[in-house]
């Protein structure tokens, strides 16, 4: 048994509860729920009062939070202490949007100095493409630049770029690549020309095979295409904190970003790996992103935790997981820009925090890391809302809007706000069975019919959200964001006592696949695996089922 679970907090919020009254209820008794459980930071807004939640139940949670010591812990990642204690290493994604007068000295060197060279150097490059002072082999301006990278070191830059599609400024085409199925390379390659593309080889280690096969492959293209191996080095740059392995590859020194072992993969958009991101928007527009972070993490630092933002949302988070059985958590993103921040989210949080061994080594006796799902309203409402709704799982929901559209367009942002806030409530409240068979009342049912049906359009409600606005979607209230769920995300593994920083959990994936590469390609079948392992290898040999 852990620590955690035996403390006195612990079994009171369990006890707690077993016992709270439904939403409707607390909303009908206190007309003042939604001013005393919402908050505003850093160009966001969140709603939190669709939760079930009393002022007991808040007061009990700060106190776990309190006896977890998180304003040390807090304070103890921003200082560099080593709590990716597996890895020995410290965590300080929050350096990479530092002010540059800031010092934060790691082995007594302040390394905000080295990220202010890099993003120096980033702003450098980025002005030679975009200005086309740089040049191609046959002389050509670049036009297009293909990112290659997998986990944090693609869903960061293709996300982020996704998002702010408004701040492009038009000089580039972008292109992602991420997986080892030739068809996500073939397809893009397909659309280039090797006199205009840049290749961006990013990989914190220099090791993942998936980038190094895609990276060499694009080499290969790029040779075929007419570019000589001179040529290379004004075709490929890479964004690494293994720069012998990536000269060793045949990328020129100077085209080499440096990114450093403190910053976890995916914690990496803010560092050289959103250089792609850097390059569609603009070094100002990237800075005004980072300044968005920088934002977050000083109220993350500085606000007491009754109003904190990222404490708020991930005690919320561990409540549900912890005391009420939860096992996902949906993210709903209102706005098409955002439509792929759900699985930003899914890494950064399920790679953090899937986790089942405390600190010390302890098997944990309590949930950890909830699936993290989601996708773009209103689409989700024609696709998964109805078990969300009236399913047996209980899911909590961070509901994302702003409140601006880029795109203005007739009724369609009232409309879609309707949806967004019609759904929370609708969660909230839910539909008794009076309320059912009273819309039924008019129909042409018999009564017996009529008392069926209502059974079946019985909703529970009682189901939590979190509603998050902005006034509008830009490069800073994403970065106030994104810094929210990473920092939402240490707030359970800090009171969980667990290590959200290593991940390995895919080491073995990794090794195991090695082995079945040399196996797929032996002069003989399979034999000495598992009966299922040995089949499904002989069956790829063979080519056909
Ligand atoms: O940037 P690299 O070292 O290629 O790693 C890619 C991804 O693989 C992981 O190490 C494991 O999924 C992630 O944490 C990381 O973002």
């Amino acid at each position: 048994m852990t620590r955690l679970t035996q403390s006195d907090t612990w079994q009171a919020l369990s006890t707690h509860t077993q016992s709270l009254p439904h939403m409707r209820d607390l909303f009908e008794g206190d007309a003042q729920r939604f001013k005393t459980m919402s908050t505003s930071a850093c160009g966001l807004f969140l709603d939190y009062s669709k939760n079930r939640a009393t002022e007991e139940t808040l007061s009990l949670l700060f106190k776990l939070a309190e006896d977890a010591q998180l304003p040390s812990k807090i304070a103890g990642m921003f200082n560099g202490e080593i709590i990716n204690t597996t890895e020995k290493r410290a965590v300080l994604h929050t350096a990479l949007r530092a002010s540059p007068e800031q010092e934060i000295l790691l082995d007594g060197v302040n390394i905000v100095q080295e990220v202010q060279e890099t993003q120096q150097k980033m702003a450098e490059f980025v002005n030679a493409i975009t200005s086309g002072q740089w040049k191609g082999y046959t002389g050509k301006r670049i036009t297009d630049v293909v990112s290659i990278g997998i986990g944090g070191s693609f869903l960061g830059p293709k996300i982020v770029s996704q998002a702010l599609r408004p701040y492009w400024t038009g000089e580039l085409n972008c292109h992602f690549v991420a997986n080892v199925d030739a068809t996500s390379i073939c397809e893009k390659l397909k659309t280039l020309d090797a006199e205009t593309t840049l290749f961006i080889m990013s990989s914190k280690s220099f090791g993942t095979q998936e980038t190094l096969t895609n990276t060499l492959s694009a080499k290969d293209w790029f040779l075929k295409q007419g570019g000589s191996q001179l040529d290379v080095a004004k075709h490929f740059v890479a964004v690494t904190s293994n720069v012998p392995k990536a000269t060793e590859f045949g990328i020129d020194a100077e085209n080499i970003f440096p990114m450093w072992d403190w910053v976890g993969g995916r914690y990496s958009l803010w560092s050289a790996i959103g250089l792609p991101i850097a390059l569609l928007i603009g070094m100002e527009h990237f800075k005004a992103l980072l300044q968005g972070a920088h934002e977050m993490d000083k109220h993350f630092l500085e606000a007491p935790l009754t109003e904190n933002m990222p404490v708020i949302m991930g005690l919320f988070s561990l409540l549900y997981g912890n005391f009420h059985g939860t096992q996902s958590h949906v993210v709903l993103t209102y706005d098409h820009y955002l439509r792929g921040l759900p699985a930003y989210f899914q890494q950064l949080d399920m790679e953090s925090n899937g986790k089942s061994v405390t600190l010390d080594g302890t098997d944990v006796d309590f949930s950890t890391g909830p699936v993290i799902w989601g996708g773009e309203g209103t689409n989700g409402q024609h696709a998964y809302h109805q078990l969300i709704h009236q399913g047996t799982a209980l899911i909590p929901a961070d509901f994302i809007m702003p409140l601006q559209s880029h795109n203005p367009l007739g009724e369609h942002h009232i409309q879609l706000a309707s949806n967004c806030f019609g759904q929370t409530q609708a969660l909230m409240q839910g539909r008794n069975y009076d309320e059912a068979l009273k819309e039924l009342s008019g129909s042409k049912l018999s009564a017996d019919e009529q008392a069926l049906i209502a059974k079946h359009k019985v909703m529970p409600g009682n189901k939590p959200s979190n509603t998050i606005l902005m006034d509008k979607l830009t490069p800073s209230t994403l970065g106030s964001l994104i810094a929210l769920y990473e920092h939402r995300t240490f707030v359970q593994g800090a009171i969980w006592d667990i290590n959200s920083f290593d991940q390995w959990g895919v080491e073995l994936g990794k090794s195991l696949g090695n082995d079945v590469l040399e196996r797929l390609s032996a002069d003989s079948d399979a034999t000495s695996l598992d009966s299922s392992s040995n089949g499904l290898i002989n069956m790829f040999r063979q080519g056909k089922i």
